[in-house]
């Protein structure tokens, strides 16, 4: 039985045909001004969802082959290979951040450890000042980027425009200043020049991504500062672990520091070890995901839930949504890492951080690694506590804690 219902349509700021499911956990989205029709979508929409042939999107079809089959950092074997770097900029960053101080807010913290891994190794450039300066421009993107596109002084959306035109400037200086230290006899290494190259192409190839492309409010958001998600994810983590004790209760990482030599970097053998710290990030990410969800058109007439979903209508999927349906998380809202723990696996398309399908994130592993090596070295520290459990969290599409989520620290 078809149930088409003419509240859950609209239309959209570039005259597309949206459908807009919302969440049951209350969750307002970009188009919907109210909360009724509280559905989710189940794995079998997801599936198809994800499997199907989606058309052309912001980032082009060669960038996205580049990306996931280039010689970039985001490969098994580069992640490897960087690990004992990943290790070593994460601790110097705590140095500079936390050694000495008793309280830190781990929004701004959080952030700045996330894009300094991202520029070293996206950019090759390890200059805090050049870091500093793309962090701010990053921001204004962030924060235009689900604004109305109304180009003129004054506005969000002018800003990030302006932004992006400073950080596609810096970029080419940091490439052509590779180019120039291998002219003059220096060296340039593959994650520093050549991952600087695709992602210059990739994230800054179009000036205004969002023209004539209604898909764009949703991927360009994360495309333009893949460092987001992942900095979402520590301050999710950051808070699960000290609130829920799951790190006292389980010395995982004080066994592997433990173990270790003073001095010695982490290995792929103790990545492979932080399994109950992983089922922490996963159950946090679970709860809270870094990002919202994305778009999806539908490439055929689909059911989900009762609602027939018509053929050629543009669909924002949210990543909680499912991630709380109660038949495959029992007490959905309920903070339980053994979900993920003992060989247990979520059923497919239940669990979706980074999507599914072909154009699932290709960062998932990048961010796998630097959240664990992340998580070791706070934890091998710190304790820490929430200063203000109830901090109000402002803004919609790209929420942020009110003071930047402050937290005492206590050395280990
Ligand atoms: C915790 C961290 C992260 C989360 C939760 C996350 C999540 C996501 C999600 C949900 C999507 C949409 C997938 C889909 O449409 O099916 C996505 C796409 C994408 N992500 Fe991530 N991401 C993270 C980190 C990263 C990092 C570090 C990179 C760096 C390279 C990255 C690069 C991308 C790219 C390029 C896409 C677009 C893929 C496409 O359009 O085919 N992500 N991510």
């Amino acid at each position: 039985m078809k149930k088409h219902s003419p509240d859950i349509f609209r239309t959209n700021f570039f005259g597309e045909k949206i459908v807009v499911i919302c969440g049951p956990n209350g969750h307002k989205f970009l188009w919907s001004n109210e909360n009724k029709y509280f559905t989710s979508f189940y794995p079998e929409s997801m599936k198809k969802l994800f499997l199907s042939n989606q058309p052309k999107r912001v980032i082009r079809e060669e960038d996205l082959k580049a990306i996931r089959s280039g010689p970039g950092v985001l490969k098994p074997e580069s992640l490897v290979h960087n690990l004992a770097d990943m290790d070593s900029i994460i601790q110097q960053q705590l140095k500079i951040h936390l050694e000495g101080k008793s309280e830190v807010k781990i929004h701004p913290f959080s952030r700045v450890v996330t894009f300094t891994l991202a520029c070293r190794f996206f950019l090759g450039t390890e200059n805090p000042e050049r870091i500093a300066k793309l962090i701010g421009h990053f921001n204004k993107i962030g924060e235009g980027i689900h604004s109305l596109p109304l180009n003129f002084p004054g506005t969000a959306f002018y800003d990030a425009c302006r932004s992006a035109d400073v950080i596609r400037k810096e970029l080419a200086t940091v490439i052509k200043e590779k180019i120039d230290a291998a002219c003059g006899g220096g060296r340039i290494t593959e994650s520093g020049h050549v991952v600087g190259a695709h992602l210059r192409r990739i994230h800054f190839g179009r000036r205004d991504s969002r023209q004539g492309d209604g898909n764009a409010g949703g991927r360009v958001r994360h495309d333009s500062s893949s460092a987001l998600p992942s900095s979402k994810a520590f301050q999710r983590v950051f808070i699960r672990f000290y609130d829920n004790k799951f790190v006292l209760q389980n010395s995982e990482q004080l066994e592997i520091s433990k173990a270790k030599q003073p001095g010695e970097a982490l290995t792929w053998e103790d990545m492979k070890k932080m399994k109950y710290s992983w089922a922490v990030v996963c159950e946090a990410m679970r709860l809270v995901p870094p990002l919202l969800g994305t778009f999806r058109e539908a490439m055929t007439d689909f059911t989900n839930a009762g609602y027939t979903v018509p053929k050629g209508w543009k669909v924002f999927w949210t990543v909680n949504t499912t991630q709380k349906i109660p038949k495959y998380f029992p007490e959905p809202n309920k903070f339980d890492p053994s979900r993920f723990l003992e060989g247990k696996a979520p059923p497919a398309y239940t669990f979706v951080p980074f999507g599914g399908g072909p154009r699932m994130c290709p960062g998932n592993e990048y961010a796998r690694i630097v959240i664990l090596a992340f998580v070791h070295n706070v934890v091998k520290k710190y304790k820490w506590a929430i200063l203000d459990p109830r901090e109000k969290i402002l803004g919609s599409m790209m929420p942020v804690p009110e003071k930047g989520r402050p937290v005492r620290l206590y050395p280990r």
